[in-house]
């Protein structure tokens, strides 16, 4: 970083739509916030900032590997100073028995020395509540929402103290809705409860986002918080509130138009994204690519390339390989879920490589893993955010890929309404 300024916040995403949704939430609260891919290089050139996103593609790698890059990330940002740090874990608590959330939550709570850690993946904006320790979407409990169906990590139980409890080594409690209700003192006064009962971690209820004001408020007593960008918005809400940042009234980067080709390309199997696609194939062609033969080699990618070139030059087009839940299953039964996951993903990097060296410098990617697997690709260090398309999406500008100016969404597979890819396309001139 070029400043030696102290960050008032250090956040580490599981993936990348993730971190551009905290980092979204964080700049319109008023922090001052970049993006990076990875722990930064020394020589990124980045602007003085008050929080810095560091976005891993952690949420389905091995446990141990999560822990070791967001160990990584830890040390990075409390090197600059971060004396709070946020693990920032998808709002619908994407994980599996297995992980990551709850040994990448027990890692970094041994080095924050914290007794206990706030836990809460609300974000009521977006419809993800919780109320007595289950997760809510929209109306539904998360086990009978669209997530039952994810591709890579299924969720089946609404229940956040079990599922957390059976991910992690620490004992897991619950702050409910009533002593939240009360103020930030009655929740310090549970904790410490908790605490004394041997409780290491505790899942807190929120429903509005004045609960979220609360959480953050007591989250700030301690070194380490995990959570979505609900509790994002109430660190920095307290943030600004205690003075540790300082409301930046610029709020967003105002991207300048890159102009030329624009492409989008989803790898997200949500039914938010398969609405969204259908209704982009009343503006703009969309192919869809056979998953069967993106598994089996590369030419997949190279006939999906070679329709692009063809039509670039006409206006906007959409690639993608989203499937149905059946569908899905299907592919992974006769492929196994990782290969089959990663086959779609990498040729999902292919494109966009493809796509890039043909002059689009305006992309739109729907996905979290995808995401991941293409701005890797691309090689590109960080992102300034921009305007916000949808809730938890905003348009992010590329710094230090010294490929020219390029402009890029990432949108987490369920957020976005029906036309999020023309809305998104809008707002990327
Ligand atoms: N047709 C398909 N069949 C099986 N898996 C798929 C298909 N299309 C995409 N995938 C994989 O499903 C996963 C979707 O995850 P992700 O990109 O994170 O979307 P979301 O944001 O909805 O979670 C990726 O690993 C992707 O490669
Ligand atoms: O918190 C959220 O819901 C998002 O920021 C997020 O992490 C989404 O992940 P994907 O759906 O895998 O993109």
């Amino acid at each position: 970083m070029t400043s030696a300024a102290k960050l008032s916040l250090g956040c580490i995403a599981d993936d990348y739509t993730g971190a551009s949704d905290l980092a979204n939430t964080l700049t319109r609260a008023g922090l001052r916030t970049v993006q990076t891919i990875g722990v930064p290089a020394s020589d990124l050139a980045l602007p003085e900032v008050d929080a810095v996103v560091v976005s891993l593609k952690s949420r389905s790698i091995e446990a141990s590997l999560a822990v070791t890059r967001s160990r990584a990330a830890e040390t990075w940002l409390r090197g600059r100073g971060a004396s709070h740090i946020l693990f920032k874990i998808c709002s619908t608590f994407d994980s599996t028995d297995a992980g990551n959330i709850g040994p990448v939550m027990d890692a970094l709570r041994a080095d924050s020395k914290d007794s206990i850690v706030l836990v809460t993946p609300a974000f009521p904006e977006t419809g993800r509540t919780v109320y007595q320790g289950n997760l809510f979407v929209g109306p539904v409990p998360l086990n009978e929402s669209p997530l039952k169906d994810h591709p890579l990590n299924p969720m089946h139980d609404s229940n956040l103290v079990r599922v957390l409890a059976r991910q992690s080594k620490t004992r897991v409690g619950l702050v409910d809705l009533a002593t939240l209700a009360r103020g930030a003192d009655a929740v310090r006064a549970k904790l410490a409860d908790l605490v004394s009962s041997g409780v290491g971690a505790a899942i807190i209820d929120a429903v509005f986002d004045r609960d979220l004001e609360t959480i953050g408020q007591v989250a700030l007593d301690h070194r380490l918080s995990v959570g979505a960008s609900g509790i994002g918005l109430g660190l920095a809400r307290a943030l600004v509130a205690a003075s540790r940042a300082k409301p930046d009234a610029r709020g967003a980067t105002l991207v300048t138009p890159v102009g030329g080709p624009a492409a989008c390309l989803a790898g997200s199997c949500s039914q938010a994204t398969l609405r969204q696609i259908a209704s982009a194939e009343k503006v703009m062609p969309v192919l869809h690519l056979d998953p069967e033969r993106v598994v089996a080699g590369k030419d997949e990618a190279q006939r999906a390339l070679a329709w692009a070139k063809e039509r670039l030059a006409a206006g906007p087009i959409l690639i993608a390989s989203s499937s149905t839940p059946a569908e899905v299953a299907a592919l992974q039964s006769r492929h196994g879920r990782d290969a089959a996951g990663h086959a779609i993903e990498q040729a999902m990097a292919d494109i966009a490589e493809g796509l890039v060296l043909s002059g689009v410098h305006r992309l739109v990617v729907a996905g979290g893993e995808t995401s991941g697997a293409v701005v890797d690709r691309l090689g590109i260090p960080g992102f300034l955010v921009g305007a916000e398309i949808s809730a938890g999406v905003p348009v992010l500008r590329a710094v230090g890929a010294g490929k020219g100016e390029m402009v890029l969404a990432l949108k987490s597979g369920n957020f976005g309404g029906p036309e999020f890819f023309s809305d998104a396309l809008a707002l990327m001139p």
